[in-house]
């Protein structure tokens, strides 16, 4: 990479306190135009007060900023917007009921005489071209109808339609699904190639190498390393400078083959409106299983149902055998179950309460004073404190906002633990959290399966699903349509189960059309190690798997390995049995996944158009996921 160009931006010995906590005791970056610079640091090491100083949100107390080599001092989110500086919030700032167009140029600053709507439009619609998604967004649809990652995309076009040549993403994955985290990934790589500079906040150090440039590290408010080249580094360099010591492995070993314990959970077409259609899977004792799918499919919902926050309108849930039908969360607490919900800070800390109060809130909801006994119960609070890594006893009284948003989740996750639950549900349970604090949660999680408890993790993060779940239910447009163990599944096909019912539909509808067209058989396979594993047949008779079409489970069936597939992929060679022939040929998502290999037996002697109209529906396939 060329050296980078004279910086930007340049803070200097920033220090910032907000009533007794320093968050900021000295920290400094420089950011550079066509970068994509990464600002880390554990949870509460002021990345985003820093941030925050930066594009105006927060007055720094002391230290000097720079902008195009002249002094800086935003005093408010419209000063820094003005110099060219904006900030794209976890939190987005929209406007919910105002259209994306009007989002766009909310901003005084983006309507310089004020454009006229068909100007605005047009400009909207070059924006988005310029980032490769004019497609993406409805400009007239209210931004409350679209997902996280469409109202993130209005956030970089408002940023864009001031002009903005900083702009800093504070945590941009955290809601994303892979795909999604992708496509902004490319939107960012866009930006940067058109000169804009770019901060990236993430704790995800796979993302980190993915994106950036340079990184900055920061620890306890200070700068411990600055704008280092990324390509230098290795993930446990960069996790000596956040804490300063080497961190083992992150995730726990599984083990290989996973022995299950007695059903606990079983929920059977599950009907939630209006996300969840038709949700089964079978939860054992002493496992850990994964709800994979993307933002959107169903997966908070079916939590929600489980623990009595959202009626279910069909299908059953057994919990130890007997039907459960939970019409509040107490009744699902006193059977047992705990539930972290995703949004800690709306759904589950009481910010006022001390760590103690925090941590004994289930039991006080559960049992209304009928519970353990006091001294039972201090007990499990020291042991607690021992599995949260709370050095001090007298912390348990210290108000639960002076703790990170890691610890704060390890302090919800035991105050279940409390009550020695026999089901726990998560719902992203390290979202916004640190690489340290992850790994010990996922200590915790395997403690409490290992100790007979059954726990179910929904997570966007699919390398976390498949680390640490033994098995995998994969949720999409609120169904499942596939619960596999984890050793047979990578994120390629995590991604292929996950993607939405319509494109998925429209696959088996090409491959329906392949079969009719030659008057063979098509499908699609994936291949795992030596095996195959078929996942839609399609005969010339019709379609013969309506998995995806009729929205019921596919088979997911091992199948013999065609010759075409050991001996050459990607022409016609004819099978054994001397009547038939079969190609094979891979296909990828247009992300460049993996997707394993659709494949076309034909009667007899093949024709060249055969492989054309091969190459073709895989094309399409291509384009559709
Ligand atoms: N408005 C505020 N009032 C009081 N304390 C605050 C405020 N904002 C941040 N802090 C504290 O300042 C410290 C640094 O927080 P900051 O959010 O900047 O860290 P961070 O590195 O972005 O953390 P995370 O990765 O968890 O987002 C933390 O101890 C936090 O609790």
């Amino acid at each position: 990479m060329p050296a980078p160009p004279a910086p930007l931006l340049v803070a200097q010995g920033i220090e910032k306190t907000f009533d007794q906590t320093r968050a900021l005791a000295g920290a400094s970056v420089e950011v550079s135009a066509g970068e994509v610079h990464g600002l880390l640091g554990a949870n509460g090491a002021g990345k985003s007060t820093l941030s925050r100083v930066i594009s105006g949100h927060v007055r720094r107390d002391r230290g000097t900023l720079a902008w195009r080599g002249a002094a800086l001092d935003p005093r408010s989110p419209r000063d820094a917007l003005s110099a060219g500086i904006a900030m794209v919030m976890q939190e987005t700032t929209l406007a919910p009921d105002l259209s994306v167009l009007e989002n766009i140029f909310l901003p005084e600053l983006a309507q310089p005489g004020r454009l006229r709507p068909a100007l605005q439009r047009q400009r909207a619609r070059d924006i988005l071209e310029s980032l490769g998604q004019h497609a993406a967004l409805p400009l007239g649809s209210e931004v409350r109808r679209l997902s996280a990652a469409q109202r993130q995309l209005v956030e970089i076009a408002k940023a864009l339609a001031v002009d903005a040549t900083l702009i800093i993403f504070d945590e941009p994955t955290a809601s994303l699904s892979p795909g999604e985290v992708e496509r902004l990934f490319d939107v960012m790589t866009r930006l940067r190639a058109a000169g804009r500079a770019l901060v990236f906040v993430s704790h995800r150090l796979e993302e980190v190498f993915a994106v950036t440039d340079r990184v900055t590290v920061m620890r306890e408010g200070r700068t411990v390393g600055g704008s280092l080249p990324t390509a230098s580094l290795s993930q446990s360099d960069i996790v000596r400078l956040m804490v300063g010591q080497d961190l083992g492995r992150i995730y726990a070993e599984r083990p290989a083959v996973h022995a299950a314990g007695e059903p606990v959970l079983e929920v059977r077409h599950l009907c939630a409106p209006p996300r969840v259609r038709d949700v089964s899977f079978t939860l054992h004792r002493g496992e850990i299983l994964g709800l994979g799918g993307l933002v959107g499919a169903g997966r908070s919902e079916t939590l929600e149902a489980l623990f009595g926050l959202r009626p279910h309108s069909g299908g059953e849930i057994r919990l130890h055998g007997k039907a459960f039908s939970p019409r509040r969360p107490a009744d699902a607490i006193r059977a047992g179950i705990g539930f972290v919900p995703e949004d800690r800070r709306l759904q589950s800390i009481v910010p006022d309460f001390s760590v103690r109060e925090n941590l004994l809130l289930g039991h006080l909801s559960a049992y209304r004073g009928f519970g353990l006994g006091y001294a039972t119960r201090d007990a499990r609070v020291a042991e607690l404190l021992r599995l949260l890594g709370l050095p001090n006893e007298r912390l348990l009284d210290a108000n639960m906002l002076n703790f990170s948003g890691g610890m704060q989740q390890k302090i919800i996750i035991a105050r279940w633990l409390l009550l020695d639950p026999r089901v726990l549900l998560l719902d992203e349970p390290t979202k916004g959290v640190d690489i340290v604090t992850r790994s010990s949660i996922y200590a915790m999680l395997q403690e409490v399966a290992d100790r007979g408890a059954a726990v179910l993790v929904v997570s966007s993060d699919f390398e976390e699903l498949l680390r640490l779940c033994s098995r995998i239910a994969v949720v999409s447009d609120g169904a499942t349509i596939a619960e596999m163990e984890s050793a047979v599944l990578d994120e390629a096909k995590l991604t292929l189960f996950a993607a939405p019912r319509s494109s998925m539909a429209a696959n088996a509808r090409l491959l329906a059309d392949l079969s009719e067209e030659t008057g063979g058989a098509a499908f699609w396979a994936l291949r795992d190690g030596g095996r195959l594993f078929c996942l839609n047949r399609v005969g010339g008779t019709g379609v013969s798997d309506p998995g995806f079409v009729a929205g019921a489970t596919p088979r997911f069936e091992e199948t013999r390995i065609p010759a075409a597939l050991r001996s050459a992929p990607g022409t016609f060679v004819a099978e054994p049995d001397g009547q038939r022939s079969t190609l094979m040929a891979q296909v990828h998502s247009h992300r460049g996944h993996d997707l394993g290999w659709i494949g076309l037996t034909v009667p007899g002697v093949t024709t060249p158009d055969a492989a054309t109209i091969v190459r073709r529906v895989q094309d399409a396939i291509t384009s559709n996921i």
